[in-house]
């Protein structure tokens, strides 16, 4: 009788460390954080399993896992081997093993990090096989054995680590590839007989939400929020909360915590405002000893600090009288979070008004709104429901390279399926000063009809997002620092014909109408544009020296202000030193 070995590579699940619960074979969905949502095509045998994720991820760095499960049959020879591959529909979680739904503590072999090989007697064989796998990579110096755990039943659990990685999470092909070599060598000493030659394999990184060893771990996760179980020796409870590292003291064996601003430390009271300045002064020095294994009040841990690390992009934003500033490592996640936020107004105006009327920009903000070409935005924005102006154009045809419509027709709008007649662009044959007439007669038509709403306290339009980049000078749209444009009052739509910026000749929307939107993001990246950001958004107590510097003037009467910043951008940000920074 013929041996069989059915390979089902598989998986591809999403999910925060910790929740076992929908564990396989649920989600066909292949994820490699921080790119998310986008759809990734894996070799497996002679099929593609191509999958793409129409859910939203819960957790920017949600643990990626990689599986082979491995079984033996009699009946059935290698020819039949490419037939038998399940397909995702045909996938049970009866060919894996299930976990109980446990908390991680440290040590446990699984997001607690560790080596657990429960009696099994191939154990040690499997993690010494695991070891050389690692230790033959081109990048061992980097990628590490987080967690190691072996069961009775012939499953082993491998988490990988990354050193390099902000979270210390692998990407998709790191874990794949040392999977693919792995499970050859476990194959090539099961046929030896030193091991069994059916072992189920399963390659993950640790989640977001690992947990921590103190002191060892906390320096490599100093920056991060981190969610901190502790004894409170008044009143001897078990509390946590989350706190972002002040010091550590090897000396004295402990650790001082400062509170994170985030929406679980601030007052109920406040509305999402920041924490106030008794918050921020609080300090919590706590000793080695005195952490305990959260949600396992009575499991005490000498010399173990259960921290678990909270997802950067949990935290909301932070709130200051200038509006939300939402501050990203990288362009990639702020991109994301860009594409979010304009998917989620989209959807909520489309469900309150039937339509979403957004003012774009140029500059640099077109192409970080590119994500909203591909899946998922692609498929699930009602581009339909979409009414396209700009926020300010250069009276330029529109071929022309500082066309600000040609940015937006080339790198978002000829990709969507957006309704050709939605897109309200000005007319480039006409002058400045004539563009600027027609395009206010335009949005004016608009407002009768409501497919722009209309501001309850002026009688300026009200657009659903009106979406801003800034200049090094502060300008935002085509109002210039100490231009008189600045002053318009009366008109919705104006012109300029000595813009500080080539090309001279622009249109822009006015101040009343900026300040009339629903929603204002201003999105601004770069450190060149750092003293800009701190001058439009910092308090400048009573000697402000730029009140009428343009993106300072962005202030919307009811709307809602979001800062997307980049952090060299925000890193002369006065607002953020005692933020979560
Ligand atoms: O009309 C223009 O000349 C540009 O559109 C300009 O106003 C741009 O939006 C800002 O300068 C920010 O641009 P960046 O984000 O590319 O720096």
């Amino acid at each position: 009788m013929m041996k069989k070995r059915m390979i089902v590579e598989k998986l591809l699940r999403l999910r925060r460390a910790g929740d076992r619960s929908s564990l396989i074979f649920n989600l066909p969905i292949i994820v490699d954080p921080p790119i998310q949502y986008s759809s990734l095509t894996i070799q497996n045998q002679n099929q593609n399993l191509s999958c793409s994720s129409s859910l939203k991820p819960t957790c920017l760095f949600a643990s990626l896992t990689h599986r082979f499960l491995s079984s033996s049959t009699s009946t059935q020879n290698e020819d039949d081997h490419q037939d038998s591959l399940q397909s995702d529909d045909e996938e049970t979680t009866d060919g894996w093993e299930e976990e109980d739904e446990v908390d991680p503590e440290v040590g446990d072999g699984g997001d607690g990090g560790g080596v657990v090989l429960q009696c099994c007697s191939w154990g040690e064989r499997a993690l010494s096989i695991a070891h050389q796998v690692l230790l033959l990579r081109a990048d061992s110096d980097d990628i590490k054995l987080f967690a190691f755990k072996t069961t009775p039943r012939g499953y082993v659990y491998v988490r990988l680590d990354k050193l390099s990685h902000k979270y210390g999470c692998p990407g998709m092909k790191e874990l794949e590839s040392f999977s693919q070599e792995y499970k050859k060598r476990l194959d090539e000493v099961g046929a030896l007989g030193e091991i069994p030659d059916d072992l189920a394999l399963e390659v993950s990184s640790p989640g977001a939400e690992r947990i921590l060893k103190v002191p060892d771990d906390l320096s490599r996760f100093k920056d991060m929020p981190m969610r901190v179980c502790y004894v409170d020796e008044e009143s001897d409870c078990i509390n946590n909360g989350v706190f972002l590292l002040e010091s550590v003291e090897m000396d004295s064996d402990k650790c001082v915590w400062k509170l994170a601003d985030v929406k679980e430390n601030r007052d109920v009271q406040s509305k999402g405002r920041p924490m106030n300045r008794k918050q921020k002064d609080w300090r919590l020095n706590l000793p080695f000893e005195m952490h305990r294994m959260f949600c396992h009040p009575s499991f005490f841990l000498s010399s173990s600090l259960v921290i678990k690390l909270v997802s950067s992009m949990a935290l909301p934003g932070v709130h200051t009288d200038r509006g939300e500033l939402r501050v990203h490592e990288s362009l990639e996640e702020l991109s994301t979070d860009l594409v979010d936020y304009i998917a989620e107004l989209s959807e909520a105006s489309v469900k309150e008004r039937g339509v979403f009327a957004i003012a774009l920009s140029g500059g640099s903000l077109i192409g970080l709104m590119g994500k909203l070409c591909e899946a998922p935005y692609s498929k699930t924005v009602d581009w339909a429901k979409w009414y396209i102006f700009w926020a300010d154009e250069c009276v330029v045809a529109k071929n022309h390279a500082d066309s600000n419509y040609k940015l937006a027709k080339d790198g978002l709008l000829s990709k969507v399926p957006i309704v050709p007649s939605h897109v309200h662009s000005i007319n480039d044959s006409l002058s400045a000063e004539e563009a600027a007439d027609e395009y206010g007669f335009v949005i004016r038509q608009l407002v009768k009809t409501r497919m722009v709403s209309v501001s309850d306290i002026s009688d300026c339009p009200k657009f659903d997002l009106i979406l801003l980049g800034m200049g090094t000078d502060g300008h935002v749209a085509s109002l210039f620092p100490d231009h008189s444009v600045l002053e318009e009052k009366e008109e919705w739509v104006t012109f300029i014909t000595d813009s500080p910026k080539p090309p001279p000749e622009r249109i822009t929307f006015t101040l009343p109408v900026i300040n009339s939107a629903s929603n204002v993001a201003v999105v601004v990246t770069g450190e060149n544009k750092a003293e800009a950001v701190h001058l439009a958004i910092d308090d400048m107590g009573a000697d402000d020296c730029c009140p009428s510097l343009p993106s300072r003037l962005v202030q919307p009467t009811k709307g809602k202000l979001v800062w997307f910043l980049d952090k060299p951008a925000a890193s002369k940000l006065k607002s953020l030193e005692f933020s979560s920074e």
